[in-house]
């Protein structure tokens, strides 16, 4: 049977206690299958962050059921001990920024995740320059992290979070800083990612340019989820 690469329910999340607690999730639903990209849309302080952070196995949620791949994360409680190992092969991140660790050239910088995942150099640096390849920055795989404009450096950190060949990606406003073409051109590549790797992909976001894009969207609304069809408009 195919299990979706992300299943929660009724996922809670309280910050703090008593009389300051704030209830960040209050009971979320979602599904997300293999080669999907959806979209996370909502206000400031809805609780996306504190979503893509419970999914990302970041931070602890307070109650509820999250299985990956059909394997039960966590149910009330984490169900596994090593969050590190789930969270470096299982799950890639994309952030607003890029964060590219600028002594290492643009090729390590993708290389590196799966060298430290046990693969060899040769190996690792290999997926990583087919990976560039893939994402139309292979002609930079040399340069240094310096001289790439915003639009490479976000490629780049979208070839990194993809180099475990993670079931899930989790991005966090990638668009944000782009402009309407280079944001575009994000999307694009996420859409074509996940139908290659078969990725989950999550898109938290207020860009109004892309959420045109999605087929399915999530809107979070004061720590609650509620799902539409989005327009799906090819990009
Ligand atoms: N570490 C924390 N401690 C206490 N409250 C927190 C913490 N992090 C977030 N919150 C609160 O939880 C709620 C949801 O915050 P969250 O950051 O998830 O929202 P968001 O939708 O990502 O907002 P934004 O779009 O502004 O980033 C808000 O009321 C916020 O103040």
């Amino acid at each position: 049977m195919r299990e979706p690469a992300i299943h929660i329910e009724n996922l809670k999340k309280r910050y703090g206690e008593g009389d300051t607690a704030v209830d960040a999730l209050k009971g979320v639903d979602m599904t997300v299958w293999p080669g999907e990209v959806v979209g996370l849309v909502g206000p400031s302080g809805s609780g996306k962050s504190t979503l893509l952070k419970c999914l990302g196995a970041v931070i602890e949620p307070t109650a509820g059921r999250m299985t990956l791949g059909g394997h039960t994360i966590f149910d009330e409680k984490w169900m596994i001990n090593d969050l590190r190992t789930l969270r470096r092969d299982r799950i890639g991140f994309v952030f607003q920024a890029p964060y590219l660790i600028p002594f290492l050239d643009v090729t390590d910088n993708v290389a590196l995740l799966p060298m430290l995942a046990g693969i060899s150099n040769a190996e690792a640096r290999k997926r990583a320059r087919e990976l560039l390849g893939a994402l139309d920055v292979g002609h930079r795989a040399m340069a240094a992290v310096s001289q790439l404009s915003g639009g490479e450096q976000q490629r780049v950190s979208i070839a990194r979070a993809l180099s475990n060949h993670p079931p899930v990606i989790l991005a966090d406003e990638p668009t944000a800083p782009l402009d309407s073409e280079r944001a575009l051109s994000v999307v694009r590549i996420l859409n074509q990612m996940a139908e290659q790797f078969q990725t989950a992909i999550v898109v938290v976001t207020h860009d109004e340019k892309i959420i045109p894009t999605f087929k399915r969207i999530y809107h979070i609304r004061d720590g609650r989820t509620y799902e539409e069809a989005g327009e799906g408009r090819h990009v």
